[in-house]
């Protein structure tokens, strides 16, 4: 399968705000890497840093139409109209060693790590998740994904059953299970993200208490003790209905993949029926936590 990759230079201050664009508009992965340090990714011809700093690699869709991702770049103000970027056409195998290369373990909360399984496990006695780059969303590098995990390891999870809205790869709904959740569902409507958390699943050994559900076809009657959604604040506020429905009662809710601007209207939304805690904010991303008031 072929890829378009992107590549383009920024200040170290704005890669965050530019890879969470290019993440709204299509793009499966983006990756950092620090253009000081990598002869391979010199300046490119015509291309003037002034701060040195940082390349930004997007990967796309071979269909994609570059063309119409750089005039929303540009019109976004995420570049100028002669700033310098490189578009290719790359096969899989690059891809993947490309990410490689730049995926290394993080660490979320005081237990859990992400590790990508072609590297050491920095502490053995951590709740250790095996998390490769895959073509569903969620590795643990985007700051929602890092609020939802840090989020789940400050709960204690014994025994307790977790739904994960917009399931992605399933890292979530894994790092529930394996801080200690009895079981888990995830629900997502792209097939993909089914798949995806079904090998992670698999690969972590916590497949028998995952349960996945396309999102058209969830048990009516499913409610959990602790329901976490990290999807866009848009959607979360149309299935707040649905959000709601899904949590036990006394249960927990935890909501991600909103913007600050955006986070007090989904606090009015959901603060109808909930007792919301106060908002947590990571680079422009919020998350919001709350209990079901009934
Ligand atoms: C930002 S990703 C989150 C993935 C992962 N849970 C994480 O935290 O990294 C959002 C996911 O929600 C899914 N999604 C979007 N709208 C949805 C909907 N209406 N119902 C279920 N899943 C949805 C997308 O397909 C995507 O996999």
């Amino acid at each position: 399968m072929a890829w378009i990759q992107i590549r383009l230079n920024s200040t170290d201050k704005k890669a965050e705000k530019i890879s969470d664009y290019l993440q709204e508009i299509g793009a499966v992965s983006v990756t950092f890497v620090d253009s000081q340090d990598t002869p391979i990714f010199e300046p490119l011809p015509g291309e003037t840093r002034l701060w040195g700093n940082t390349d930004i690699i997007a990967l796309f869709d071979a269909k994609t139409d570059m063309k119409q991702i750089v005039n929303l770049l540009k019109n976004e103000g995420h570049f100028s109209v002669d700033s310098a970027y490189k578009i290719e056409q790359i096969e899989d195998k690059d891809w993947e060693r490309e990410w490689m290369d730049n995926f290394h373990p993080m660490q979320f909360g005081k237990r859990l790590w992400i590790c990508p399984s072609w590297r050491e496990i920095p502490d053995k006695n951590a709740v250790n998740v095996l998390l490769d780059p895959g073509l569903a969303f969620g590795t643990g590098t985007h700051p929602t994904t890092a609020l939802c995990l840090e989020w789940l390891d400050s709960l204690d999870l014994a025994g307790k059953t977790v739904i994960d809205f917009g399931c992605g790869s399933g890292i979530l709904a894994i790092a529930a299970l394996k801080l200690g959740a009895k079981s888990a569902v995830g629900i997502d409507i792209d097939p993909q993200a089914i798949t995806a958390s079904r090998n992670n699943a698999e690969q972590n050994g916590v497949s028998e208490r995952l349960r996945l559900f396309l999102s058209a076809d969830t048990p009516p009657e499913l409610k959990a003790d602790i329901v976490i959604a990290n999807i866009l604040a848009g959607p979360l506020k149309e299935l707040y209905p649905v959000i709601d429905s899904l949590v036990k009662p006394q249960g927990l809710l935890g909501l991600s993949g909103i913007l600050e601007s955006q986070a007090l209207s989904v606090c009015d939304t959901y603060s109808q029926t909930f007792f919301l805690d106060p908002v947590t904010e990571r680079e422009e991303w919020c998350r919001i936590t709350g209990k079901l008031k009934l």
